[in-house]
């Protein structure tokens, strides 16, 4: 009997979204007003779903505490109030578009999770526009 059991978190985080090979021109091109090299903002919000089996002594699948502690740890302190292209190593060469975004947060929570737990993110970058990544 698996169960999931999520959490909601959320980041402030500037971005840019272009290619350094690519002349500003083909950038504006591609990625429109998100090329502008003032960068810009965005309020992220996350769902972290953690699926696993209930724990039949704690009634847990995961202690929420626990998923809580590793979001902050992995997300929110690494990413909230930053500029991803200049602030955060993962993105030093990967444009962070919200692709790209929640594969990163994706490994980042999976690798301090149980291996008997599975994991999906959802991540929006508006209150419209929405990813989700479950490893596949
Ligand atoms: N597939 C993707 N497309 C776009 C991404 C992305 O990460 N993946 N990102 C952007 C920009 O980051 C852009 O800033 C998105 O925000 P915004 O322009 O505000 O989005 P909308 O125009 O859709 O705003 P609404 O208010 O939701 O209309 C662009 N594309
Ligand atoms: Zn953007």
């Amino acid at each position: 009997m698996r169960v999931t059991v999520s959490r909601r978190a959320h980041f402030n985080a500037a971005h840019r979204l272009y290619r350094k090979d690519w002349s500003f021109e083909k950038n504006n091109e591609v990625f429109g007003k998100c090329n502008n090299p003032n960068y810009h903002g965005h309020n992220y919000e996350l769902i972290a779903s953690v699926t696993g089996n209930i724990d039949p002594e704690t009634g847990y699948v995961i202690d929420v505490k626990i998923l809580k502690d590793i979001i902050k740890a992995e997300v929110e302190d690494a990413f909230d109030h930053k500029n991803l292209n200049l602030d955060v190593p993962e993105f030093q060469e990967l444009n962070p578009t919200a692709e790209n975004i929640v594969v990163v947060i994706y490994n980042k929570i999976k690798a301090k999770l149980g291996k008997n737990l599975d994991l999906e993110v959802t991540l929006y970058e508006t209150p419209r526009n929405f990813v989700s990544y479950s490893g596949n």
